[in-house]
């Protein structure tokens, strides 16, 4: 039987110095107390960009003016198949403040041993390496 398939749309945030911007998945959650990039479910209807215009807003407070599709990637985790829908995010304004009780972190280099967040979500791992293999 196929499992079906939960579309995220995953926003990577980068400030003017280029830092990028992780969260840490709230309890009551699958994987609670994960680092991840902000983002979340796509609703029916919704384009991937649409959906983090709406997330950004709901988590952390922040007007999405601007994304731009970074790739597609898919991860099968025993609560879930997602297909990750990434997109840059550098036209934004606001300032990002945990709004569902959330940490957040900037992080400044895209090396993951550098990446002082631990646990990542597993995904996320590969997405930071993505970052680092296309020189975001
Ligand atoms: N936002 C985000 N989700 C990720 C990342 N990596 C990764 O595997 N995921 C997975 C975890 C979840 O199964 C799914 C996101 O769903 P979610 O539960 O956070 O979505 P949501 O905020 O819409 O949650 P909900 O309360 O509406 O259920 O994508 C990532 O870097 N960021």
């Amino acid at each position: 039987m196929t499992r079906p398939i939960t579309e995220v749309a995953v926003g990577i945030i980068l400030r003017e110095n280029n830092d990028y911007l992780l969260a840490n998945r709230p309890i009551g959650k699958p994987y609670a107390g994960y680092w991840e990039f902000p983002g979340g479910k796509i609703e029916q209807g919704e384009s991937p960009h649409q959906a983090l215009v709406r997330e950004l807003e709901e988590e952390l407070g922040i007007q999405v003016h601007q994304s731009h599709a970074f790739g597609v990637i898919e991860h099968d985790y025993p609560h879930a198949y997602v297909r990750l829908h990434l997109h840059l995010v550098k036209d934004w304004t606001g300032v990002p403040s945990g709004l569902e009780n959330q940490e957040l972190n900037w992080q400044a280099s895209r090396v993951l041993t550098n990446c002082a967040l631990s646990p990542l979500l597993p995904a996320t791992i590969s997405i930071i390496e993505m970052m680092q293999n296309q020189g975001v």
